[in-house]
């Protein structure tokens, strides 16, 4: 249906799991193709925030674009930084996001360190489309005590994975896109999309 498709995005972790994950039928262009101009976001939940960034993706490259708006929802911390994961240490980046949220726990023990990565992917045919189709994606783990392991991006090295037994950046590239947040809302997009 799709054989090409603009990545509302500027996060090239999510680029290279999303495309691995859609197979080589569907080419994912990133939106930086066309314009090095981050969009606001200002909704107040992920698909809020997928929605307007798919939008203003295909609204730049007249292309129907694909956005993932995701993050980590901490159970102690009532769900922060939710939808602010990536602006957590006020726009310093990953180590300066993972050193903010081992400081926000660092009372807190191991039973009560739950958290959930959140995905939540849009995509418009579009930039006025009426009917964006949305998907979510949710993996439970455990925000460890200190960092482990070196693959993938964001707060990978921070977060236990229970059914594995270690980091999400101590897993590879492959067994990470089976199981994750991002896995679980693409399969259910592909589905939609006739792809699976
Ligand atoms: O699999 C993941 N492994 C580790 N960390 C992750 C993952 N998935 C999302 N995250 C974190 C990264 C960022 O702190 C925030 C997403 O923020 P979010 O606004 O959706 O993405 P972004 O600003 O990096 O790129 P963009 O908005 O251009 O797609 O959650
Ligand atoms: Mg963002």
């Amino acid at each position: 249906m799709f054989n090409e498709l603009v990545l509302a995005s500027h996060n090239a972790g999510k680029l290279k799991e999303l495309q691995a994950m859609l197979g080589a039928s569907v080419k994912l262009r990133s939106v930086g193709e066309f314009s090095p101009v981050e969009p606001e976001e200002t909704g107040l939940s992920f698909v809020e925030n997928a929605i307007l960034k798919a939008r203003n993706a295909a609204r730049l490259s007249g292309l129907p674009a694909l956005a993932d708006d995701s993050g980590l929802a901490v159970d102690v911390l009532g769900g922060a930084p939710g939808i602010y994961s990536a602006r957590y240490a006020d726009g310093q980046g990953d180590a300066a996001n993972n050193a903010k949220l081992l400081l926000a726990l660092k009372d807190v023990p191991e039973a009560e360190r739950g958290a959930q990565f959140v995905c939540c992917l849009a995509l418009v045919r579009h930039a006025d489309d009426p009917l964006p189709i949305l998907c979510e994606g949710l993996w439970h783990g455990r925000i460890l005590n200190e960092a482990r392991g070196a693959h993938g991006f964001g707060y990978d090295p921070l977060f236990w994975v229970p059914e594995r037994n270690c980091s999400s950046a101590e897993l590879g590239p492959v067994e990470k896109n089976q199981i994750s947040h991002r896995a679980l809302a693409m399969a259910l997009l592909k589905q939609r999309l006739g792809l699976a």
